[in-house]
């Protein structure tokens, strides 16, 4: 028996069965101690805020049924040590960190598979790999080898304040397909992160679980493990978390498989191997990526004298694979070979604007976009709960496949947010403009000289939910400017309509709870600024002044910026050809001093502006994402809880064409800042050096790879 699995399954995975098969029951566990790992739960342990869920365990047990196959286990939970490397967990907290979005739940913000394969599928190796041995342990520790497809897999990362109540994973109607749970810590409590213990309220020990780098707690998602995390004192705790179905059809597979092949930067023949995991869900035809095709060729060739050619990967090993790498993109000059360009592609396309706020009710407003006064939930939200934002996770907040209504409405354009909210995460400042700025702006585009820039940089980026045109006629502009180097003031002008404000709070980063506006009285205003205007709706003119929400900005509760650092606080906001012309007066030297230690920025800055109309890509492959991570969120705080703003210590000149260059600039960012020892926009020309090297190294292994994945588990493909 034992040897027949051992061919099915390959070296690489009989090793894992054979290490993981003696771990199956608790005594034999390869626990290192009870200091972290506690067995016996004590009657205080369950405390109020956990009492208080108990209730909401209660009411899904119809829902928590065991699976048969998992009825008799000997055993329904396991925890075990150095299931990965720490070298392999240091690996993903980067992917996470250079990746990851909005969470599932307040404070926690996650990168699914489907996120990496979208937007930097060259990170993918090392998730694949350790997905893999997660499952093998898994499987292994269960008894179920061979048996469990990936129904979910992802990065997350519990911030400060993150908890989650007691409840079970399968505690809903649509989770009911998930049957086993596994959690793998990335990093160890104590080190990088404070408390934040997951827990078993009941059954056998251990029902304490301290996080550590390469451990790894499974257990049956039904009802016998109830569960919860407590809550996150400081740090950031990060975890590779999957969830495992016994059906097949859940596999999550095709769908990333699907995204890969969508990706411009891996662009897969439909002529796929059998069995390669796609199912009966057809590739896009040629001609539907084929103009996102042409503008990467485009851009390459006026950026660069070679576009290389389509590479036929494997040509043995059925199945063509017609990967078009392109070379000599615009950054090369900066950032050296082997940064594909497709992934910096994201979608425009008409939505409105999308902002998420507040967890609440829906309610319908005359134009598209909902805005309630209390903070409640856009129109679109309502149709989007669960959607990206909800990138698994159970406790029905969590996880699951739920379908996007309205794509016309949730679509493109929660993209949009998503990337806004991607920038805030990494504390990088943003302008959005909607319908073109005043100071010469047109398509949404701020169009300022190089030079210009340089001597005025106070106009930082520009970067706007795609779907400005739907937005209404008139303009509205949201500039944050920096006042000076400690602080960052943000201004939004115009936003006369509703949609303009609810895209104009989420572009600022100004925190929804500090917004609000009236639907009453049409007034709109950001509560938290230390200057207010009102705007009334239907009055482009008019003005409203916030601040950056945290970041770099006044108000900073991270000890950046405040009154004292920044003069310009106090200031009300000004037009943005005025502030212009001021800073020129005030500011210069200063500015100048600044710049001339950000060259790379500006180097940076000056080719994303070359990128400029770029064009959309990758369209079907954000749609998918959407759709695979989603489900209903019933916590939509979850959405657009203020993150942790440890951005770049100055995060300023930066100017961003569009949401796509803006990306690129925050994946750049999230690369460097999360190299340790980059602490500085001085730093980044060390992290220039080393990120186009590893992101090279990674991708070629993607390339190699994938021809030979009939589905994500890549031991298998050794039959
Ligand atoms: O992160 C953990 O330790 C557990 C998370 C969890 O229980 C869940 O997401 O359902
Ligand atoms: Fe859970």
């Amino acid at each position: 028996m034992e040897s027949s699995f051992m061919h099915r399954l390959g070296p690489e995975r009989c090793k894992k069965r054979q290490r993981t098969d003696s771990d199956t029951t608790f005594p034999s566990l390869k626990l290192n101690s009870t200091m972290d790992v506690e067995i016996e739960a004590t009657e205080n342990d369950i405390d109020s805020q956990h009492r208080e869920t108990e209730a909401n365990a209660a009411q899904f047990v119809e829902v928590g049924h065991p699976h048969a196959r998992l009825a008799q286990l000997p055993a329904v939970r396991t925890v075990l040590d150095e299931v990965l490397s720490p070298e392999l967990c240091q690996e993903l907290l980067f992917v996470f960190r250079a990746t990851s979005t909005i969470g599932y739940r307040p404070h926690v913000r996650s990168a699914t598979i489907h996120d990496v394969s979208t937007t930097a599928p060259w990170l993918l190796p090392p998730l694949i790999r350790a997905r893999h041995a997660v499952l093998s342990a898994v499987e292994a520790a269960f008894g179920l080898s061979l048996e469990l497809a990936v129904e979910f897999s992802g990065l997350m990362g519990w911030a400060r304040g993150a908890v989650l109540g007691w409840h079970h994973d399968s505690n809903r109607e649509y989770l009911s397909r998930r049957h086993l749970s596994a959690v793998l810590y990335l990093n160890t409590q104590g080190d990088e992160f404070g408390a934040g213990d997951f827990r078993f309220r009941d059954g056998p020990g251990p029902l304490r679980v301290a996080p550590r780098v390469g451990r790894l707690v499974a257990y049956t998602a039904d009802r016998r493990n109830v569960h919860c995390v407590e809550e996150v004192a400081w740090g950031e705790r990060c975890t590779l978390t999957c969830w495992f179905s016994l059906e097949p059809s859940a596999s999550e597979d095709p769908l990333v498989i699907q995204r890969l092949c969508c990706n411009p930067a891996i662009r897969v023949s439909p002529h796929l191997p059998s069995g390669f995991g796609l199912g009966s869900q057809p590739l896009p035809p040629p001609s539907s990526s084929a103009p996102a095709h042409t503008a990467i060729a485009q851009q390459a060739g006026e950026a660069s004298e070679s576009l290389a050619p389509e590479v036929d990967l494997n040509p043995g090993r059925g199945g063509t694979f017609s990967v078009l790498v392109l070379r000599r993109c615009w950054w090369r000059r900066y950032l050296g070979p082997g940064l594909p360009t497709s992934m910096y592609q994201l979608p425009a396309g008409p939505c409105e604007s999308p902002v998420r706020v507040r967890g609440g009710v829906a309610e319908e407003q005359s134009g598209d976009v909902g805005f309630r006064a209390d903070g409640g939930a856009t129109k679109c939200d309502a149709d989007w709960r669960g959607g990206a934002a909800a990138e698994g996770g159970s406790e029905g907040t969590t996880g699951g496949r739920g379908a996007v209504a309205r794509e016309e409405c949730g679509g493109v354009g929660r993209e949009g947010d998503l990337r806004l909210e991607r920038l805030r995460c990494l504390g990088l400042v943003v302008v959005a403009t909607a319908g073109g700025m005043r100071s010469g702006g047109r398509d949404g585009i701020l169009r300022t000289s190089p030079r210009a820039r340089r001597k005025h940089p106070q106009c930082l980026g520009t970067t706007v939910p795609p779907c400005t045109n739907k937005m209404g006629s008139m303009e509205s502009t949201v500039a944050v400017t920096k006042e000076s180097p400690g602080a960052v003031q943000t201004s939004v002008t115009g936003g006369g309509s509703l949609a303009e404000f609810t895209a104009a709070a989420a572009a600022t980063a100004v925190r929804p709870c500090d917004a609000a506006y009236d639907s009453t009285s049409g007034q709109a205003q950001v509560a938290r600024s230390q200057t207010h205007r009102t705007v009334d709706s239907g009055t482009p003119a008019a003005d409203l002044a916030g601040n950056a929400g945290g970041y770099g900005s006044c108000s900073d509760g991270e000890g950046r910026g405040g009154p004292e650092e920044n003069p310009a606080c106090g200031q009300e906001s000004r037009d943005v050809k005025m502030q212009e012309v001021e800073d020129e007066e005030e500011e210069g030297s200063k500015w100048e001093e600044a710049i001339s230690r950000e060259d790379i920025w500006v180097a940076l800055v000056d080719e994303l502006e070359a990128t400029e109309g770029e064009g959309t890509l990758c369209h079907g492959g954000i749609e998918s994402t959407k759709r695979s991570g989603g489900n209903e969120a019933d916590d939509d705080d979850a959405v657009i809880a203020p993150m942790s703003a440890r951005g770049l210590a100055a995060p300023s000149l930066l100017w961003f064409p569009g949401p796509s260059a803006a990306l690129l600039a925050a994946q750049f960012a999230a690369y460097t800042r999360n190299i340790q020892r980059f602490r500085s926009i001085v730093q980044l020309e060390e992290a220039v050096r080393e990120l186009p090297a590893y992101a090279h190294q990674r991708m070629e292994e993607l390339l190699t790879e994938l021809p030979t994945w009939k589905t994500l588990g890549v031991m298998l493909s050794d039959d």
